[in-house]
């Protein structure tokens, strides 16, 4: 019986330290450039993100982290009935509407035990709490980008969800290492052995229990923590006693047993010290296994999951615990920056979190507060001083730092000085979201984030019909606040149009509008944010020319246009490229060639909707010694744009949806018709007890109208959520009716 052994075996405590374990490791790196003083501060500093689908219980969760850290003295539940709110909830439409909108950060110290020495220790925990609506998934882009690590908090009933899967892509897309927390282990049904299955076959993540649950659901009482082998239960107010037992309870035992050899078996699969000692059937001891879980998170090739109830305030201390344990901290996540004064493709440089190297902060959120603009800033490397310089990285531009605070969801602390690898917050600079700051010596730039394209549109007006300056001030705002927001002026109706991800998302703006700069708005019906692109390439050799008495306009550009893949980290699809050296168009008008490109890309020749994918490359032209100008090589391009565009096999995309939807079984007739019927491909389907849960792609445009539809096909007790999945193209008779309608209206203008 090797499983009794290895428990009997293990040894402990053994004394040596969490902090000596990994200075070594520390000493292997970057030893060099972090003093004593940095990696002291740097072992003890965790930044991390709580990231989950909806309804999940991540800002219920973060309250209990902040109540049991001391942030804050009391709980308030998220839509309780105090009517308070949660803290991170703090703007009045999410206390309303009970939804996270906007990421909140906020910090707090919490002492924990060493799991091998059992030493007391003190760390210190920037949290961002993220929105789970994928109408506001840009939140959760820029959280998980400055972060060093998440927890992942799943429904122990529902387990991975729709939009579980999209924050484990935005997580692997940061390279973030995540621990895994199943809430809600109160609720009948829960089941978090299945969670954990499909945490390994959904995610493709390996995956093991690090706790089993003692009782269940109305039961549920405290879990066993597999690692340290203790029973561990809350008492006192709200949970906030933390009682640990020896002794594991017999009617858990087993169970215990069977799940402490699994996660010895998963990580035998991705930690050698563990495989090594597995397959020599050696003793495998609480120090290494903290360590390998700790080695294989921090790798990405493995999540330990943790189990609570957020709302019965059990076992969320344990997973504060797991934090320390198991997440890197700043210096463990390897980040890098661009030095733009190298060439392209040897730019990279890994930074180093060392308060005295060169400063590299990004702003990742900017936010209109009570006293003026708010910057988010995680610093990189370096410090930033109170009353100190720093410049911003694009324009070059110096910038006095008149306030700095750390942020507690809306309240604020100030503070002098901010070092290497934590969050501030800093007032009255001007920025946008991504930009990056430095110490005005380096040519360090972080690199851009990635950006959604907006998949909805509706236009927008004052309700009194004038477009008051608050109006477009507001636009302005929210537009540099939100990448994922735009806002245009349609030429032919001269409405004003806002994109963005989805109707919530538009109709929280429409209503801040109100709120914030009491303008009541009305809005249009919303319409699907259709693209164009191109599929082939196509030249151009294009003359532009007008002689009218005067000045005349003369420009030349030669080239071509061909499809351009989206860059997966940046989101970016648009390139102009230069290949001009002889001169024939002077370099002065490089940018207006450029320009015009930009230009013409704002409305496609097929539908009139904006055009993305798309490369253009310059590769020749002709100038005139007076009659060039700016203006003719705009033009030019426009031209050149238009004519090869024909020619490039055009096509209109619409945004595809990923759909989920969850009912009582009895209805799974109703909703895989209602599904087919909007001519929707079915990805999967699961019966789980009496549910019946369907994953299905459909376009954007056939899913109008459908939450009414879906009352009405399951008594009201079935319930979808949809998240953007990307563009493709209409089906060919939509493009033909849509083609036809913007050449009759283009035609009726021009007349
Ligand atoms: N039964 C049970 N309900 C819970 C638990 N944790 C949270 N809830 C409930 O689940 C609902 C959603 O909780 P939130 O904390 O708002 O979830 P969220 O993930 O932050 O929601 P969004 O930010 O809107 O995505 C609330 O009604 C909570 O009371 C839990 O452990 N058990």
């Amino acid at each position: 019986m090797r499983i009794g052994l290895v428990i009997r075996n293990v040894a402990w405590c053994r004394q040596t330290t969490h902090l000596n374990h990994f200075s070594q490791r520390y000493a292997s790196t970057t030893a060099t450039q972090l003093s004593d003083a940095d990696q002291a501060r740097l072992f003890r500093q965790r930044n991390i993100g709580v990231s989950a689908h909806i309804d999940s219980g991540k800002t219920t969760l973060t309250e209990r982290i902040l109540f049991y850290t001391g942030r804050i003295n009391a709980i308030h539940e998220v839509r309780g009935k105090d009517n308070v709110g949660a803290k991170m909830d703090s703007m009045d439409l999410e206390r309303e509407k009970g939804i996270t909108i906007q990421s909140a950060a906020t910090f707090c110290d919490w002492n924990t035990k060493n799991p091998i020495s059992g030493e007391k220790e003190s760390y210190s925990i920037n949290i961002i709490d993220t929105p789970g609506h994928v109408d506001f998934t840009i939140e959760v882009e820029r959280a998980l980008r400055v972060l060093d690590g998440a927890i992942l908090v799943l429904c122990a009933v529902s387990g991975v969800q729709s939009q579980t899967i999209t924050v484990d892509r935005q997580m692997r897309r940061y390279n973030v290492p995540r621990i895994s927390f199943i809430n809600k282990m109160d609720r009948p049904g829960a089941n978090p052995a299945r969670v954990i299955q499909q945490i390994r076959q959904k995610l493709r993540m390996p995956a093991a229990a690090v706790q089993v649950p003692i009782g269940a659901e109305d039961e549920f009482k405290g879990v066993v923590d597999l690692v340290r082998w203790k029973a561990i239960y809350n008492s006192g107010h709200k949970g906030v006693e933390i009682v640990e037992e020896d002794e594991i309870p017999a009617t858990v035992l087993q169970e215990a047993q069977d799940r402490r050899a699994e996660l010895i078996e998963q990580l035998a699969e991705v930690d050698e010290t563990i495989s090594d000692a597995f397959l020599e059937d050696g003793e495998i001891t609480t120090e290494m296994l903290v360590g390998a879980i700790r080695r294989a998170t921090i790798a990405r090739k493995f999540t330990p999951v943790f189990l609570g109830s957020a709302v019965k305030n059990t076992a969320v201390q344990p997973l504060l615990d797991g934090v320390c344990s198991y997440l890197p901290t700043p210096s463990d996540a390897a980040t890098s920056a661009l030095d733009l004064s190298k060439p392209s493709g040897e730019q990279a440089v890994d930074l180093v979190p060392a308060a005295e190297a060169p400063l590299v902060a990004l702003a990742f959120k900017l936010e209109e507060g009570r006293y003026g603009q708010l910057t988010y800033m995680r610093v990189y490397q370096g410090s930033i001083k109170k009353g100190g310089w720093i410049w911003h990285a694009k324009t070059g531009k110096r910038v006095k730092v008149p306030r700095l605070v750390r942020m507690h969801s809306d309240d604020m602390e100030d503070i002098e000085t901010i070092g290497p690898g934590e969050i501030c917050a800093i007032f009255g600079i001007e920025c946008a979201s991504g930009d990056t700051f430095t110490d005005g010596q380096s040519s360090l730039s972080m690199s851009s984030m990635f950006v959604p394209d907006p998949v909805i549109s509706l236009s927008i007006k004052p309700e009194s019909g004038t477009e008051t300056p608050n109006f477009s001030k507001a636009l302005n705002r929210f537009k540099k606040e939100d990448p994922t927001f735009r806002v245009h002026v349609d030429p032919e109706s001269q409405e004003t149009i806002i994109s963005g991800m989805g109707e919530l998302h538009l109709e929280i703006y429409a209503e801040r509008m109100k709120r914030e700069y009491g303008v009541p708005c009305v809005t249009g019906k919303p319409q699907v944010a259709f693209r164009e692109t191109i599929q082939g390439p196509a030249k151009f050799n294009y003359t532009h020319k007008k002689q009218t008495g005067g000045a005349g306009q003369f420009a030349r550009v030669i080239g071509g246009i061909e499809p351009e893949p989206r860059d997966p980290e940046t989101g970016k699809d648009v390139v102009f490229e230069n290949l001009v050296m002889s001169g024939n168009v002077p370099s002065n008008y490089i940018p207006a060639v450029e320009k015009g490109f930009l230009e013409a890309l704002e409305k496609g020749s097929l539908a009139g909707c904006p055009v993305s994918g798309v490369r253009l490359v310059l590769e020749d032209g002709a100038f005139h010694a007076v009659d060039s100008s700016e203006l003719a090589f705009r033009l030019a391009t426009i031209g050149a744009f238009r004519e090869a565009y024909k020619n490039a096999s055009p096509v209109i995309l619409e945004p595809i949806m990923t759909v989920e939807i969850t009912a009582p079984v009895e209805f799974q007739g109703n909703i895989i018709g209602g599904i087919n019927q909007r001519r929707g491909t079915i990805i999967d389907t699961e019966v789980r007890d009496d549910e019946f849960t369907l994953i299905a792609d459909v376009s954007l445009n056939d899913m109008f109208g459908y939450s009414s539809a879906l009352r009405g096909a399951t008594q009201g007790k079935g319930e979808f959520s949809m998240e953007y999945k990307e563009h493709q193209p209409v089906l060919p008779h939509v493009q033909k009716e849509m083609a036809d309608a913007y050449r009759k209206k283009m035609d009726s203008k021009n007349k």
